[in-house]
């Protein structure tokens, strides 16, 4: 087989885990939570086995597998979300997301996230530049706003839309769906690296809430705050943030 572009083996590992992940929803043969830690591990297996292949001198941060070795000092570092949203994907839902991102030095450099229920698979390197009128709409966690995301939606006078995964999330508004998506109070850096990356190949604003750039492949690889938003917007967002209360 010749050898794969990163961008190629981003794009198809986002997007054959996605038909694993399809499989294992067919038919509702499984429900429930057996069908999140089910995708959970296979889609795990899968992904590090091709990566393992096809990348075996990179490193490797996922979600579902252990962070042994000393990953945060290696320069290209992939960072995984085998599946993202896994109580919609167990719900039966659409809303979830499988996130893939080579990092190097930190910044995220070839990024796919696929939404497998939709059939859509978004990746950095061919990804349209998001354009044309604003919605007025922020994306916000099945679970409701955090004092952050409630304050852009008051300051910009948006309206919000629940929408669970952060990867569905971050695709809304690199499909131009949602103006923003900001979130505060906790993540991890496999929930955002990958749609970080797609979202900025696309135009979009991309930084932590006080501005600050975004950088990965930290040792402890907790990333709680972020915005995702259009550039039209990102002073107003970013003032919003500075003074929630
Ligand atoms: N406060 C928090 N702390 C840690 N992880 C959080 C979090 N809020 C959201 N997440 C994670 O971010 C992803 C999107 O969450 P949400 O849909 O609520 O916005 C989920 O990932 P997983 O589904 O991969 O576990 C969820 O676990
Ligand atoms: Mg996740």
């Amino acid at each position: 087989m010749p050898a794969l572009s990163d961008a190629d083996l981003a794009a198809h590992i986002a997007e054959g885990a996605g038909e694993i992940l399809n499989g294992i929803r067919h038919r509702r043969l499984l429900d429930g939570r057996i069908v999140g830690d089910v995708g959970d591990a296979l889609a795990q297996a899968w992904i590090s086995t091709v990566l393992r292949v096809h990348r075996p001198h990179d490193a490797v941060l996922s979600e579902e597998a252990d962070d042994v070795g000393d990953r945060s000092t290696a320069r290209r570092v992939w960072i995984i979300d085998p599946l993202d949203g896994t109580s919609e994907f167990s719900m039966g839902t659409d809303n979830w997301a499988v996130h893939v991102a080579l990092t190097v030095d930190g910044a995220p450099d070839a990024s796919a996230v696929s939404l497998p229920a939709r059939g859509e698979v978004f990746r950095s390197d061919t990804v349209d530049e998001v354009t044309g009128p604003l919605t007025h709409r922020l994306a916000v966690s099945r679970y409701g706003h955090s004092y952050h995301s409630a304050a852009v939606a008051d300051r910009l006078n948006m309206e919000s839309v629940r929408i669970g995964s952060a990867g569905a999330k971050a695709m809304a508004v690199v499909r131009g769906d949602a103006d923003a998506y900001v979130h505060s109070g906790g993540q991890y850096e496999w929930d955002n690296c990958a749609p970080v990356g797609v979202a900025s190949a696309a135009g979009l604003h991309c930084s932590r809430i006080d501005g600050r750039e975004i950088v990965y492949n930290n040792p402890q690889p907790y990333m709680p705050d972020f915005v995702i938003c259009r550039g039209e917007i990102a002073d107003r967002v970013l003032d919003a943030l500075a003074s929630p209360w």
